[in-house]
C-alpha cells in the first residue's frame, strides 16, 4: 500500500549531521516519503554551508518533494507533521566552553555528562520550551522527535512543562548504536535483534539480547566483551577518542559484568582518569569541527552550483539518521517497532519514582510510546539512578525557578562532582559564559 506522504521540518538544519541524514531519508524515501523538508535554523549562514548539497539531494531523490528554508519560527513550525529536532542552543563555542570549563577544576569536560551537560542542559531547555510552544500555538497533532542533548534533562523538563502531551518524544542513538555494534560483533542482522534495558539516558544498562526468534545472544556477547576489545560498528571511521570511549566499556564490565553498560557511564565511574586523559585547550568541541564538521562540509562544497549529483557521494547516516527516520515511519504508520525509549516511568521501573523520565526497551506507534513493564531494578542500579535522577530534578527545577542553590545541590550531587567547593567554582564560571542563556538568583 502506497504511503502518504508528511511535511517534515528540521529544527537545527544546520548541523553537520543534516546532510547525512537527508541521504538516510532519501534512501527510506518509500519507507517515509516526505512531500515537504522545511530547513529551519537560527543561523542561516551556518545551514549555507549544506544548503546546495541537501537540495541537490532531495532534487535528484525525490523531486517531487518541496523544500523550504527559513529563519522564521512561525513559517518553520505552522503546518508541519513532524519536527525532527537537533538544535544545539549556543553552538560549538558554548560547548567548548562546557568542556573546557570544568577542566580548569579538575572536572569532566563532556557534552552531556557532569557540569558540562548541566550548562548544555540550561541552555536547551529555553530553546526546547520556545520551539515547542510555538509548534503547539498551531496545531495539537504535530509529533515533535526531539533529539537535543542533554536528551535526558531536555526530556525531564519538557515532561513536567507538557505533562499531557505524548506527541513529544525524545530519544537517544547511544543504545540503537550499540545495538548495530552488538550485531557486527555477533555476526546477525540488527533488525533481528530485540533488547532489554533500563536506566536514564547516557545513564543505562542491557540486561538481555535476544532474536526474534527467541535465540538469547546475551550471554555470548558478555564473554565476548569480557575478552575482546569492544569496537563501534564503524571503528575505521572513528577518531581515537571515541575508540577510547568504547573500550570503557571492557573496563566497566571487568568490575562488573552482569549487564553491559553505555559508554556514557564511564565518566561516572572514571572521571578522574579521564581527566587525567583529557587536554584542557584541546576536546571533543575541537576535534568535531576539525573531523565530521569538515569532512560534511568539504563533501558539501561539491554541490554548489551543481544540477547533478555525478559522482558526488550521498552522505548516510546508519545510526542517527536511520533511527529519526524510523521512530517517524513507526509513529506516522503505527508500525509499533521496538526501539529503546525514553519515558515517563509510571511503573515501567516498579521501585523507581513514578515521575522520573527513564530509558528502557518499549515501541513507538500513532499513541506515542509505549513502554515495556522492566520490574525491579537492583540495589547498586537503583542507588546509581536515584543519585542521577536528583541531579536531574535539581537541574530542571534550577532553570525553572532560576534558582542557584537548586544549582549548586545539583552540581555537588553529579558524581562527577561531589564537592562542594569545585561545584560552586565551577557553576560560577558557567554561569558567567551563559549569561546570554539563562541566569540563576541567590536567595539566600
Ligand atoms: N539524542 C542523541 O543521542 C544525539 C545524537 C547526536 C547528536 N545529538 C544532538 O543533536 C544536536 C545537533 O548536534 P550537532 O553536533 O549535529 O550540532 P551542530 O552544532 O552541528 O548544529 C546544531 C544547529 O542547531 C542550530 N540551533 C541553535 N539553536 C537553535 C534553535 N533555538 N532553533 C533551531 N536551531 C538552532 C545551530 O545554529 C546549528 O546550526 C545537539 O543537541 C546534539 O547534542 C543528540
Ligand atoms: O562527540 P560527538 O559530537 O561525536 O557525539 C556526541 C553524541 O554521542 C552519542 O552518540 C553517538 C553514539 O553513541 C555513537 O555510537 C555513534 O553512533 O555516534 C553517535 C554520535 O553521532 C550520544 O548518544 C549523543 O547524545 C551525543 O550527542
Ligand atoms: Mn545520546
Amino acid at each position: 500500500m502506497k504511503r502518504t506522504p508528511h511535511t517534515i521540518t528540521i529544527s537545527g538544519a544546520g548541523s553537520c549531521r543534516t546532510p547525512a541524514l537527508i541521504g538516510t531519508l532519501m534512501q527510506m524515501k518509500d519507507r517515509f516519503p516526505v512531500k515537504k523538508v522545511i530547513f529551519f535554523d537560527k543561523d542561516l549562514n551556518r545551514f549555507g554551508k549544506i544548503e546546495d548539497y541537501c537540495r541537490l539531494l532531495l532534487h535528484t531523490f525525490s523531486p517531487e518533494t518541496e523544500v523550504v528554508v527559513t529563519g522564521d519560527m512561525d513559517e518553520a513550525y505552522c503546518a508541519c507533521d513532524f519536527v525532527f529536532c537537533q538544535m544545539r542552543v549556543g553552538q560549538n563555542t558554548m560547548r567548548s566552553y562546557d568542556e573546557k570549563i570544568p577542566l580548569k577544576y579538575g572536572l569532566v569536560g563532556q557534552e552531556t555528562c557532569g557540569p558540562g551537560g548541566f550548562a548544555y542542559g540550561m541552555r536547551s531547555i529555553g530553546g526546547m520550551k520556545e520551539m515547542v510552544d510555538c509548534v503547539r500555538k498551531y496545531s495539537k497533532e504535530t509529533w515533535i522527535l526531539n533529539y537535543t542533548n542533554p536528551a535526558a534533562i531536555v526530556g525531564l523538563a519538557l515532561d513536567r512543562l507538557y505533562p499531557d502531551d505524548h506527541r513529544l518524544i525524545n530519544m537517544c542513538d547511544q543504545p540503537y548504536s550499540m545495538m548495530v555494534s552488538f550485531a557486527k560483533i555477533l555476526n546477525v542482522d540488527v533488525k533481528t535483534l530485540r533488547a532489554r534495558y533500563f536506566g536514564l539516558n547516557h545513564f543505562g544498562w542491557f540486561t538481555a539480547l535476544y532474536d526474534t526468534e527467541g535465540h538469547d545472544y546475551f550471554d555470548t556477547l558478555r564473554d565476548y566483551l569480557m575478552n575482546h576489545d569492544f569496537k563501534p560498528y564503524n571503528a575505521e571511521q572513528r577518531t581515537k577518542s571515541w575508540l577510547d570511549t568504547y573500550l570503557r566499556v571492557n573496563k566497566m564490565m571487568n568490575c562488573v559484568s552482569e549487564y553491559i553498560p553505555t559508554t556514557y557511564l564511564q565518566y561516572y565511574f572514571y572521571a578522574d582518569e579521564i581527566v587525567k586523559e583529557s587536554d584542557p585547550q584541546f576536546t571533543r568541541a575541537d576535534e568535531t569541527i576539525l573531523t565530521r564538521e569538515k569532512e560534511v562540509w568539504d563533501v558539501c562544497a561539491l554541490a554548489r552550483g551543481k544540477n547533478e549529483l555525478g559522482e558526488i557521494p550521498v552522505l548516510t547516516s546508519p545510526v542517527f539518521g536511520s533511527m529519526m527516520v524510523e521512530v517517524a515511519e513507526s509513529i506516522a504508520y503505527d508500525l509499533n517497532q521496538e526501539f529503546i525509549v525514553m519515558t515517563r516511568n509510571t511503573g515501567l521501573i516498579d521501585n523507581f519514582p513514578a515521575e522520573a523520565v527513564v530509558e528502557v526497551a518499549g515501541t513507538l506507534g500513532k499513541d506515542g510510546v509505549r513502554g515495556i513493564p522492566y520490574g525491579p531494578v537492583k540495589t547498586f542500579y537503583k542507588g546509581l539512578m536515584e543519585n542521577q535522577y536528583a541531579y536531574e530534578e535539581l537541574t530542571c527545577e534550577a532553570w525553572m525557578e532560576k534558582d542557584y542553590t537548586k544549582a549548586l545541590q545539583a552540581l555537588t550531587l553529579n558524581r562527577t562532582v561531589n564537592d562542594f567547593d569545585k561545584a560552586k567554582a565551577v557553576l560560577d564560571d558557567l554561569m558567567e559564559v551563559n549569561q546570554d542563556y539563562w541566569t540563576l538568583e541567590k536567595r539566600d
